[in-house]
């Protein structure tokens, strides 16, 4: 296998602790703690080894019925070494031309470890909450089929297991050597129909990765992934587990704000989705939990994937996932709604919109709600203020957990219950 250069992935991990952006120390918190990332690429294919000799100009060389004289004989030869290093010259030819697209066509199996290159087989915008064709202009929408190798487990996408899991990747451009981590919205361990999948082989398949990347508008890795069209080629690895269950959950609560909306669709399209109603092994193995996910962002068009959420809490049914919406900038998301639709409204498809930010109170009512504490789960995906409000800030080294704080340790809460994504 030809490797390029190896070189070290750039980002903020280079910086001192506290000068790096607070998403970059995020990122380190999910980087491959080991040695350097290696951006490696397919193997180009080893040249043809050089065909044997036929038998027939082997015995023409030696036959005594046919033998010439030494001058003769040496012309022959010559002229056969000829013909046959045409004869190279031309099958190789052919064969680099014939090669090409078998090259195109073969899949990389995703790594943990290596970068390796795919493309983009899909760019769209996402939808919005008011905008839904054209969206806020803020989040793109990557799909990248990926090859995925599967453990005894994953095989058959039937575990119970694999939908109690939240799995990342990270993704870098050719260009900038700048890795981000980010969430696929459907797990490529649990088959789904709203992300097709054909198993390849037991022990690998193919799989839809749809990626939702937001763009910061001097932020390097979304700027890369607004400025792709489908075809262009970019860097993956993964699957990190980002979140595993114990299978003791019977409740989970699900805080995201911003973005942090991606693993929370995942875990519950993979609880709940079309691949999960499907999808009896996993009803037998666990018994699903019940979600209630809290969900904000800082003004009403910038909550995404609400038809998405809709469908899922349809199919779960109200009982098993209740949703509510958060915007900071309530009066003003309230004349947007207003303006787009005619009318003011304390609930978007079905689901409720509180007017403020997820708050003390917010967090006492919904654990009320709950029959016990000991079964019940937090995850929180946000931005950094978010998550410091809410459970405290996660431990310097970036990786670690830190101390549960904020809001849930007031109401009691003990740190085993909470995880910050
Ligand atoms: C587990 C996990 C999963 C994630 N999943 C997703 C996902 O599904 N979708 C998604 O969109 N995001 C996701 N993120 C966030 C994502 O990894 C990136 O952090 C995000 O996309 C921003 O990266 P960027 O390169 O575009 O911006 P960056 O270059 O990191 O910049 C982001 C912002 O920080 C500011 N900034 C940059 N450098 C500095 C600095 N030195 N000091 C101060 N401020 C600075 C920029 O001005 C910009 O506003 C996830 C993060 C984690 C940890």
């Amino acid at each position: 296998m030809q490797m390029l250069r190896p070189r070290l992935l750039r980002s903020c991990q280079a910086l001192p602790r506290g000068e790096g952006c607070a998403r970059c120390i995020r990122d380190r918190s999910t980087a491959a703690p080991s040695a350097p990332t290696v951006l490696s690429r397919r193997a180009s294919r080893p040249s043809r080894p050089p065909r044997p000799l036929p038998l027939s100009a082997r015995h023409a060389s030696t036959s005594t019925a046919g033998r010439r004289s030494t001058a003769s004989n040496g012309s022959a030869r010559g002229k056969i070494l000829y013909l046959l290093v045409g004869a190279g010259i031309a099958s190789a030819a052919v064969y680099s031309k014939t090669s090409q697209p078998l090259r195109a066509q073969r899949r990389n199996i995703i790594a943990p470890d290596t970068f390796q290159e795919f493309r983009v087989t899909q760019k769209r915008i996402a939808s919005s909450t008011l905008l839904e064709e054209k969206g806020d202009g803020e989040h793109v929408m990557l799909d990248v089929d990926v090859e995925v190798s599967l453990n005894e487990d994953q095989q058959g996408g039937q575990s119970g297991k694999e939908a109690m899991c939240i799995h990342t990747l990270h993704l870098a451009s050719p260009a900038l050597s700048i890795q981000r981590p980010y969430t696929p919205l459907y797990s490529p361990f649990v088959v789904s129909n709203d992300a097709p999948a054909s198993i390849k082989t037991p022990k690998s398949a193919l799989r839809k990765v749809q990626l939702m990347i937001k763009k910061y508008n001097d932020g390097e890795v979304g700027r890369f992934a607004h400025s792709l069209a489908s075809g262009d080629q970019i860097l993956l690895r993964g699957f990190d587990k980002s979140w595993q269950g114990d299978g003791t959950e019977t409740e989970l609560i699900l805080i995201a704000g911003g973005t942090g909306i991606t693993p929370m669709h995942q875990l519950i399209s993979s609880l709940f989705g079309s691949n999960a109603s499907s999808n009896s092994a996993a009803t037998a193995t666990t018994t699903k939990p019940k979600i209630t996910l809290l969900y904000s962002a800082h003004q009403i068009s910038a909550l995404c994937l609400l038809p998405e959420l809709e469908d899922l809490r349809q199919r779960a049914g109200a009982e098993r996932l209740h949703i509510e919406l958060f915007v900071d900038q309530h009066s003003h998301s309230h004349s947007l709604y207003e303006r787009v639709f005619g009318r003011r409204t304390k609930e978007v498809r079905g689901m409720k919109l509180n007017g403020n930010r997820v708050g003390l109170k917010d967090l006492e009512r919904i654990a009320k709600q709950k029959d016990a504490h000991t079964h019940c789960k937090v995850l929180i995906a946000g931005p950094d203020g978010m998550v410091e409000a809410i459970a405290g800030p996660k431990a310097r080294d970036g990786k670690s957990q830190g101390e549960l704080g904020g809001h849930l340790s007031h109401l009691g809460w003990k740190k085993e219950q909470v995880w910050k994504l």
